[in-house]
């Protein structure tokens, strides 16, 4: 599949599907040879741990989501259970910057650390790089959906398209891709121009490389390092095609690199967060090796519904979360740290408008006066990704692991198709309608081989169907970015057990920008596809044509088939953004503390000021460092 994003502010995202026979045979070789094969992994451990993926497939399946089953209604009405027990820091989230904060923070043994998660621990099934779309569809997951769009998501059950967020100790990255990309350094110097001191590219490069155990061959390591917590490497399995396309990139003109080296435009094999073939959360990149430090309390399944701030001093000093059905308080004697991702942030801090504690007002904010009048849950920024292009090659591609069985291959040797979540090429290319005169992308280029992703290909190859669910029959959203009027915002209702409203009124900008970038990211993935390199595969588009756009124009055609199948690419960010105190959409400051609240920090995807041009996982890690830094500097 390929998929072509829009990034940044002006760009989109699209998704090309390969599916060519030898992979359809992956999925009857699970199991063989395991008796024949001379090695300790016992038969009954492989037959187990295959009936353990068949299972989480199962409820991916069958899965029915019921905020009831998480928050009982009334659940206010219960009795506080402690109110003494304290703690310096409270991270909210352990996710992708909560999970670093909270690792870095406990650091310093004097400092008593907790962490509440709403999410469950990670499986060694969850872990399967190959099961990831599956995920998107259990506990797993929050189950967000856009409220009705009006020019998008037109191919999706009543116009809303899933807004996809990990819940579980290690947040998205325990769900994720399991790409790494950090943007272009551009976006960081943008950051920068806003006037956030400490955030441009040469402040932020230092974070990233600190991040990295980077196990990929050929990398400039004045870009990159070795021995930091996140295991970096390429996917343990590919098709056999990233060669042909790299030279059909070459006859176009378009280089191959390291896309998070010194130039990001250009095709590039995925950099990927696992570990001999294992995705590697930072769950366990960060907050297992802590594990050990008594200074440092990981709670999962504690959901918390309101961060408690004083309307007289306005300062934030305790947390209200629900574990076990029982509403708990907990004291924070420092600091609280609101790392609960970009929907759910937003959702915490208007929830949190701020009364004394008083447990038996609980969360009926509509009664008290804000702390702070900030414009949160605005600014939502996405990347959203057309996933209606798609292509067949013929069986000259390369047959993978005939013969092989997946699971063992998976087991014992750590390669094989369990290894990835099938991404075999990304591309930061820039169409010809950008108007940046710098080496800046606006759109990225995602092949990927669908093997195991049924959702996206049951919804890319047979649009003749009836209208794609927003969940649970979800086309699993892979994709793109694209920006947001000023006024669109995650707003939430009142109670922390109704799902929060999510209007990303994605591709309305008035001049069409975003639909034209997504409409030259195909002809550019077209292009590519008609190089005398791909042609070799016999590679052709699938013409499948999305219903109710038929249309003899080809371009109208594409035009209509982008709002009807571009989703989101998981890239909400913005909700909580950055900015000087004279900015009045910023809701944090660059020390990313809340403005006009003390002792209080957001720290996760909703603080980035500017969309980037990638994926938000490795920036959102590189917050989370340079968060933890910020406090340290702050209290030491
Ligand atoms: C399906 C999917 C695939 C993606 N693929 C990629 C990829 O391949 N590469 C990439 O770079 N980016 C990818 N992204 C985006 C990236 O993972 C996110 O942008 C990034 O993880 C955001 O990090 P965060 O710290 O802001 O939030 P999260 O990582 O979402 O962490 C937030 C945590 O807070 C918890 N939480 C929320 N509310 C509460 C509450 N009230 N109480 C307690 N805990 C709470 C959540 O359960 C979660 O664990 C993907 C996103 C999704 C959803």
């Amino acid at each position: 599949m390929y998929e072509v994003c829009k990034l940044s502010d002006e760009t989109a995202c699209i998704h090309l599907e390969m599916v060519f026979k030898s992979f359809l045979l992956v999925a009857c070789l699970l199991v063989s040879a395991t008796k024949a094969s001379p090695f300790y992994l016992t038969q009954q451990y492989v037959e187990e741990f295959e009936h353990g993926l068949d299972e989480l497939k199962q409820l991916s399946k069958t899965y029915e989501y019921h905020q009831a089953d998480f928050l009982p209604e009334n659940y206010s009405e219960k009795q506080t259970e402690t109110d003494t027990e304290e703690f310096d820091f409270i991270v909210i989230g352990s996710g992708d910057s909560g999970a670093v904060i909270a690792s870095r923070l406990s650091e310093i043994p004097e400092w008593k650390v907790l962490v509440l998660e709403a999410g469950v621990a990670e499986t060694k099934f969850t872990q399967v790089p190959a099961v990831q779309t599956h995920l998107e569809t259990t506990p797993y997951d929050w189950w967000h959906t856009t409220v009705s769009q009006n020019k998008s998501c037109l191919g999706m059950e009543e116009n809303k398209c899933a807004i996809h967020a990990g819940k579980s100790l290690g947040g998205n990255s325990a769900t994720n891709d399991m790409l790494y990309t950090r943007g272009n350094h551009k976006d960081y110097d943008i950051w920068a121009d806003l006037g956030l001191d400490g955030w441009c590219w040469n402040d932020v490069l230092p974070y990233f490389k600190k991040i990295e155990d980077a196990h990929m061959h050929d990398l400039d390591r004045k870009y990159h390092n070795l021995g930091g917590p996140l295991h970096l490497e390429h996917f343990q399995h590919e098709s056999g095609i990233a060669q042909n396309i790299f030279d059909g990139g070459h006859e176009l003109g378009i280089k191959t690199v390291d896309y998070n080296g010194e130039h990001q435009l250009g095709l590039g094999i995925p950099q990927a967060i696992t570990k001999k073939g294992r995705r590697n959360s930072v769950s366990e990149a960060y907050l297992i090796p802590a594990d050990k430090r008594k200074n440092l309390v990981v709670r999962p399944l504690s959901q918390v519904v309101k961060i408690v701030i004083s309307p007289h001093t306005k300062e934030a000093y305790a947390v209200k979360y629900i574990h076990d059905g029982h509403l708990y308080v907990v004291k924070a004697a420092k600091e609280i740290i609101l790392a609960a991702g970009a929907i759910n942030t937003p959702q915490l801090l208007l929830l949190s408008e701020v009364q004394e504690l008083d447990p038996r007002k609980t969360w009926n904010i509509s009664r008290s006066p804000p702390v702070a009048d900030l414009k949160v849950g605005h600014n939502l920024k996405d990347h959203i990704a057309f996933v209606g292009l798609n292509f067949v090659f013929n069986e000259t591609a390369k047959e993978v692991h005939e013969g092989e069985d997946s699971v063992v291959d998976y087991l014992k040797n750590a390669k094989g198709p369990l290894t990835t979540a099938g991404a075999e090429v990304l591309g930061f290319l820039k169409t010809e309608i950008s108007k940046d005169k710098s080496d800046y992308p606006d759109v990225e280029l995602l092949i990927t081989m669908d093997l195991y992703n049924k959702g996206s290909r049951r919804r890319c190859t047979t649009p003749s169907g009836p209208r794609w669910k927003a969940r649970p029959a979800s086309p699993s959203p892979w994709c793109c970015c694209t920006p947001s009027p000023p006024e669109s915002s995650p707003c939430t209702t009142k109670t922390p057990s109704t799902t929060p409203l999510i209007n990303p009124n994605y591709l309305e900008d008035e001049e069409n920008h975003d639909v034209d970038t997504l409409l030259a990211g195909i002809h550019k993935a077209l292009k590519l596809a008609h190089t005398e390199s791909l042609q070799k595969l016999g590679i052709h588009l699938n013409h499948n044509q999305v219903p109710g756009c038929e249309h003899e124009d080809v371009d109208a055609y594409w035009k209509c088939a982008i709002r009807h199948l571009s989703v989101s690419l998981r890239g909400v960010s913005g909700t909580a953004r950055m900015g000087r105190e004279t900015d009045k959409a910023a809701v944090v400051d660059h020390q990313l503390r809340v403005h006009g609240v003390h002792k209080l920090r957001v720290a996760d995807a909703s603080v980035i000021p500017v969309s980037i041009s990638g994926h938000l996982t490795a920036p959102t890690i590189m917050i989370g460092e340079k968060a933890a830094d910020l406090i340290k500097e702050h209290w030491k």
